[in-house]
């Protein structure tokens, strides 16, 4: 099912952006105690330790990375998790809705079971859409249901297609909205830290917020369109973090492993021996295992961060970077991003220092783990070259009093996700493509074509 689906708003009974009426609150369970994985399992799965080989620093290379694998259903000693283990587990500013239900990969609310959640590459956004705008059916709702609620307000004027890029996420995500405005699907989590990010240093760096806004029983965020300054924008999405998946999606696929069969073709599209014997023969693979082996693959676990997706302003797109790994292959990618042109290069730069520091400096930062927020990266041939932050879908508060640096490993438990290193590793990477020159582009990365194989 269309990640879309799993954001349904109609599971989310409350909507405020103003903190005044916040709905249910504070969920989450501390799913670090967890960080005993059995070494027989470990054994079990495939071997995708990280490398160190690629000459990245080696201050997250160190840590055991906890293998998720897979196990019969209804064997061994997992039990199905209780509502109850949630409720009383507080270390977060949210409460999510479970009940036999997966935690949503967007960190909404969902009560879908985990057997719905499939994805599939149809509907994966590659590269350029056109966002419809919402239908206007002319019905009016009855008040009582629009009291915190932002009713859609725009005129139909103001309902033209837009020609858009998306790099990452799922069609049908994005809707076109009021001139210079799109609608992302409501996440209770992006909403909530859209909301706190009013009042942080990172503001200058994020989308600007205008809201949430109801249509049919649909919700969405309303924010600021980044390309919409821009004149045939060349865009890339870069997925920040050493962590693609929350430790609560690893402690649930241990509990009750669900082996995906969508997941476990994506992995055998781009290396046939990827999967184990075991996932060979279930043909599935779980979440969290397939993510770690994304991580595994691209330059996540080595350099803190990995290329998603670019569109260029000759209209080509490439999302195949699963294998795009090291340094020097990172570096070719940029070289060609920029078509050669180190001022871009230099412009990016200072905007990720700025980003860098601010940072530093946030509180909404230190209090939140920062999972599969990607820096989205933009120019054109005026030279005109901005990077943000965007997609909050699966950055979660900590409890009260608990802080994160960003910059050490990762230990299941400790919710270090590796932002900051991944972060400086990319400047470190673009100030070589700086000092470098520019060189030829080599005919590999210059490829429009798509080809999901790698
Ligand atoms: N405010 C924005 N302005 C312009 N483009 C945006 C904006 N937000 C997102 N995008 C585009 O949409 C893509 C997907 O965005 P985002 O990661 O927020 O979506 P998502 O559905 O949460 O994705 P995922 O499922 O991978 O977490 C980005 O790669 C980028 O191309
Ligand atoms: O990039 P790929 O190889 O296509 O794999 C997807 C990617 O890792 C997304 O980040 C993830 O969504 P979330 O980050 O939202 O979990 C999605 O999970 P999904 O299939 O459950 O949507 C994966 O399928």
């Amino acid at each position: 099912m269309p990640k879309e689906c799993r954001r349904k708003s109609s599971k989310v009974s409350v909507l405020s952006d103003t903190g005044i009426n916040e709905g249910p609150r504070l969920e989450r369970r501390t799913a670090g105690k967890a960080s005993h994985i059995c070494d027989d399992l470990i054994q079990n799965a495939a071997q995708i330790a990280p490398s160190s080989a690629t000459g990245a620093p080696t201050v997250m290379d160190a840590r055991r990375l906890p293998q998720v694998t897979i196990t019969p259903e209804g064997g061994g000693s997992s039990r199905e998790m209780q509502q109850e283990d949630w409720d009383d587990a507080v270390d977060g500013t949210l409460r999510r809705q479970l009940s036999n239900s997966s935690i949503s990969s967007t960190g909404s609310s969902a009560v879908e079971s985990e057997d719905d959640l499939l994805s599939d590459n149809e509907s994966k956004s590659k590269g350029i859409i056109t966002l419809e705008h919402l239908v206007d059916t002319g019905e009016s709702k009855p008040w009582w249901k629009l009291k915190t609620i932002v009713n859609w307000p725009f005129s139909v004027t103001q309902r033209r297609k837009l020609n858009w890029v998306q790099l990452a996420g799922h069609k049908g995500n994005f809707k076109a909205a009021d001139e210079g405005n799109i609608l992302k699907k409501f996440s209770e989590n992006e909403m909530q830290c859209f909301v706190k990010l009013r009042d942080d240093v990172l503001l200058p760096f994020v989308p600007g917020y205008h809201g949430t806004v109801e249509k049919d029983g649909e919700s969405f965020l309303h924010m600021t369109d980044l390309l919409v300054n821009f004149d045939l924008p060349n865009v890339m999405d870069c997925k920040m973090g050493v962590r693609t998946y929350l430790e609560e999606e690893l402690v649930r696929a241990r509990e009750r492993p669900k082996p995906r069969e969508d997941l476990y073709k994506k992995m055998v599209e781009v290396d046939s021996e990827g999967p184990t014997p075991q996932e060979h023969f279930q043909q599935g693979v779980t979440k969290p295992r397939y993510m770690q082996w994304r991580e595994t693959m691209s330059s996540t676990n080595t350099l803190g961060f990995r290329i998603e997706g670019i569109k260029k302003s000759d209209g080509t797109c490439r999302t195949n970077f699963k294998k795009t790994r090291s340094k020097q292959d990172v570096i070719q990618v940029f070289k060609d991003f920029v078509g050669g042109n180190v001022d871009i290069i230099k412009s990016y730069l200072s905007r990720l220092t700025e980003i860098q520091q601010a940072l530093k400096k946030s509180e909404f930062f230190k209090q939140h783990e920062v999972i599969g927020s990607s820096l989205l990266f933009i120019h054109d041939h005026t030279r005109k070259a901005q990077v943000w932050i965007i997609d909050f879908g699966k950055t979660t508060a900590l409890p009260e009093g608990q802080t994160l640096n960003h910059d050490i490993p990762w230990q299941e438990g400790n919710r270090e996700d590796g932002y900051l290193w991944g972060l400086g590793n990319l400047i470190q990477t673009l100030e070589s493509v700086s000092s470098e020159g520019m060189g030829e582009v080599t005919k590999e990365n210059s490829q429009t074509t798509e080809t999901d194989g790698q």
